[in-house]
């Protein structure tokens, strides 16, 4: 069978997984409000095509915090992805390497960060959660440090883990990761405040991005206190339900934000014409989920490649269909809220 959009890969992953890893990683938390919202806002938004520019050549290329990338779409981090393919994240990581954007590699690993690192040939960021023990944020900055990840994304939208009924039906616990011996969740730091930030800031000398954030206030306090990057994200629907969706944040915080530091956006984002939508609303770019997850379940590395480049190809085409040869031409009067 062939897969062309996303949406193949998704059916054909639900019809292979496991059906409570299908529903680990496809659930969101309660009434799952959030996680349709994600999507629901994309079809909202209409777009506002431009015509009789030259779009023989459309450029899909930018950078993110100074590495240059093929197109404006990172793959987001996502735990456990050993219920998808044996090799885990060493698989998806030779993906991505094959589409030459970066990898977050979660904490929540099913391979440790350096097996991650050893696997790629891409640039790699590191997403970080703060434990209630100190030494072990500690050991994994340094050692995403000496591995040669570029930048630090700390995810600050699970101080408990949301209400995930699915899971709980299901009876689903497998959240260990490689890169230590404690279970995570018993591990996470509650008490994680602005202070930890400071304290964070003042370990590594990497990047720091903050995942998580869904208010201009909120952006605001993570500039005072040194971040170089926002990724607006409800954690895909997966925490607070009735939480605002990343791309319905995004505005507010890009304009207080004001060109201060990079600002991306995830959840729900399945189509090239939704990457469109978010940079026209002042993302740099977006973050992919579940669709590395469906493209390594249903073809490996392969797959993961082809969700990747799908989604460049579509952007390529939305670009051109709204007179955008640069992604610079994409901007806020391309859509209609
Ligand atoms: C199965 C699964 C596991 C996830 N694990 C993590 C994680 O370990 N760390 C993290 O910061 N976010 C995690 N997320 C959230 C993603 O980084 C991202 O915010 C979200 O998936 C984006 O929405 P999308 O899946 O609709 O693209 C996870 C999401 C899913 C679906
Ligand atoms: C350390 C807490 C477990 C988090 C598991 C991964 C995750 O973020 C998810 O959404 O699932």
């Amino acid at each position: 069978m062939s897969h062309v959009n996303i949406q193949d890969y998704e059916k054909a992953a639900q019809a292979l997984l496991e059906p409570a890893y299908w529903d680990y990683y496809a659930g969101g938390s309660d009434d799952e409000i959030t996680l349709r919202a994600n999507r629901a806002i994309f079809d909202h938004i209409r777009l506002r095509p431009r015509i009789l520019k030259d779009v023989t050549t459309c450029d899909t290329t930018t950078t993110a915090l100074g590495t240059p990338l093929p197109m404006p779409i990172i793959v987001a981090p996502t735990a456990c992805h050993n219920l998808a393919h044996p090799e885990g994240e060493c698989e998806t990581v030779r993906g991505v390497s094959q589409a030459g954007t970066i990898m977050t590699a979660s904490s929540v690993s099913s391979r440790s960060l350096e097996e991650i690192a050893e696997a790629a040939s891409t640039p790699l960021w590191f997403q970080l959660y703060i434990y209630q023990d100190r030494s072990i944020t500690i050991n994994l900055l340094e050692r995403a440090r000496q591995t040669g990840y570029r930048a630090i994304v700390l995810t600050v939208d699970v101080p408990r883990l949301g209400n995930r009924e699915r899971d709980l039906r299901n009876n689903f616990k497998r959240l260990d990761s490689a890169n230590f011996v404690v279970n995570d969740v018993t591990q996470l730091r509650r008490s994680l405040t602005w202070k930890d930030i400071t304290w964070l800031r003042s370990l590594t000398p990497l990047p720091l991005l903050i995942k998580g954030i869904l208010t201009a206030e909120d952006a605001i306090i993570a500039l005072e206190h040194g971040v170089d990057g926002i990724i607006v994200s409800n954690h895909g629907g997966r925490q607070l339900d009735g939480a605002i969706s990343g791309l319905e944040a995004l505005p507010e915080i890009v304009e207080a934000v004001a060109g201060r530091c990079e600002i991306y956006v995830d959840g729900g984002i399945r189509r090239g014409t939704d990457v469109l939508k978010a940079l026209a609303l002042g993302a740099r770019a977006v973050l992919v989920g579940r669709p590395i997850l469906w493209g390594l379940t249903v073809k490996g590395q392969d797959g993961v490649n082809h969700i990747l480049e799908l989604l460049k190809s579509e952007l390529e085409l939305a670009m051109a269909l709204c007179g955008c040869p640069t992604l610079n031409d994409i901007t806020p009067s391309l859509v209609k809220l």
